[in-house]
Parts: structure tokens; sequence; C-alpha cells
């Protein structure tokens, strides 16, 4: 099945350029690509427009099968639950505790309490926040706030994720780490692209690239997923 596919994709913010021109893209289920290129290519505008964040000022684009250009509008929040997202600037709420940050997706969702901790805590303890559960996201550091960002954006298990450089602020151990629990989410069926600067990350795990640059996409490797996509399967990430 086609994840979301985008047809001669054109976005220009306000009056200026372009930054996207001419993007044709269609990503399937149980896919896992890097997007890489230079900065200002257009990583995180490409990566905006997947999550509806921003409607393309030209072209196509239809999520889980649905065309966003004539969806119900009151379908959108349903299609976005379905979408977990690292963005670069975290967006954490900081009225929150870290875990209640992570355990959002699930409340939203009316997940039993007693399932909320479990998952919760696993998680975090995975990322290496254990003992940060209660800290609110403005004490923590840099690396930290981006893995409570990506601890939330995978919780409940999303069918596409879209992490925006999500291990560019911690080290190289830790950034491996973080690749590892999305191989292990890409392997549970979740289709994943993940915008990065990070070329020896890029080369280890050998996911295929879709490569921007000048807002076009200029070089891609295979778009179906290497191995055969696996079935939904019911239990936690980690
Ligand atoms: N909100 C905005 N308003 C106007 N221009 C924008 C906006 N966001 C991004 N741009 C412009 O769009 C172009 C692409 O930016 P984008 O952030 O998508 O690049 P990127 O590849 O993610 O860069 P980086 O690797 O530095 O994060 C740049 O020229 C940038 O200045």
């Amino acid at each position: 099945m086609v994840i979301i596919k985008l047809e001669n994709i054109g976005l220009r913010y306000g009056v200026g350029p372009e930054v996207l021109r001419d993007v044709s893209l269609s990503l399937e289920e149980g896919a896992f690509h890097f997007l890489t290129g230079p900065s200002g290519a257009g990583k995180s505008s490409l990566l905006k427009l997947m999550y509806l964040a921003h409607r393309p000022t030209r072209g196509l684009i239809s999520l889980f099968g649905n065309d966003i250009a004539t969806i119900d509008r009151h379908k959108l929040p349903a299609l976005r639950r379905e979408v977990g997202v690292v963005f670069q600037e975290f967006r954490l709420l900081d009225h929150l505790s870290t875990f209640d940050n992570v355990a959002l997706p699930m409340r939203v969702a009316n997940i039993h309490e007693k399932d909320i901790k479990k998952h919760v805590t696993e998680l975090l303890a995975w990322v290496g926040l254990k003992n940060h559960m209660d800290a609110r996201p403005s004490t923590l550091s840099g690396g930290q706030q981006q893995r409570v960002a990506l601890a939330r954006a995978v919780i409940k298990r999303p069918r596409l994720l879209l992490a925006d450089e999500p291990t560019g602020n911690v080290d190289d151990k830790l950034a491996v780490r973080l690749l590892h629990l999305m191989e292990e989410l890409n392997k549970l069926g979740t289709t994943i692209v993940m915008a990065t600067h990070n070329e020896g990350l890029v080369r280890q795990f050998g996911h295929p690239r879709i490569c921007i640059d000048g807002g076009r996409v200029e070089q891609m490797g295979p778009l179906r997923p290497a191995r055969k996509a696996a079935v939904r399967m019911e239990g936690k990430v980690t």
C-alpha cells in the first residue's frame, strides 16, 4: 500500500520563491528513507508538507489513500494522529512533565492509564531518560528534549514517522541507539522518513535516501522497502 504520494508539488512561503519544485514521490508501507541535502535545501519544508502542516502551492498530496485537497477538513486531525512527527524545534509542552509529554498521544487515544504508565516508563528508560520523567522540558538539555520529542512521536506506534534531524543534538553512541529504536518501529510496520546531515548514520544503516537540493528531489534510492514490510502487531515499542 502507498502511504504517501506527492505529485508535482510546489511550495512557496508567502510571495517568496518556490522552495520546493516539481517534487514527485511515493512511499510504500514499511519503507525507511533518509532525507538528505544541504542546509536550506527544503528538507524541513518537505516533512511539514507531508505532515499537512503546510498546503502545497501546486500539486497533489495523498496520505493513506486520501487526497488532501478534497478530503473533508474534519477528517484531517484523525489522519494526523496516525503520523508521528519530530520537529527540529521539538515543540514540547512546558507545563507538562517529560512523562506527561510522552503520554499525551496515548491519553488522547483513551488508552488505559496502567498501560500508559508501563509503555511510557519503558520507552523513557530506553532513550536514557529514566531519571528525568518528572522534569519539565525547559530544565532538560537539548539532546534530552530531543529524546522526549522522539519518544512522544513513536509511543503510539504511528503508521508514518517524519523525523527532522532527530539525532542532531545527541552524541554518536546515543544516535545509533535511537536509530535502533526507529529500526524496531520500522520492523513493526511504521514507514519512516528521517532528515539528517549525519552521513555516518546514513552509511551505517544503509537505508535508501531521498536527496533534495534547491527544492528539487535530485536522486532517490528504491522507494519500496528493502525487506518485506512487517505486519502491524500489538505490543510495545521497546
Ligand atoms: N516559514 C518560512 N518562511 C519563509 N521561508 C521559509 C520558511 N521556512 C523555510 N523557509 C525557506 O525555505 C527554504 C528551505 O528551508 P528548509 O527549512 O525546508 O530547509 P532544510 O533543508 O530543512 O534546511 P536545514 O538543513 O538547515 O534544516 C530556505 O530557503 C528557507 O529560508
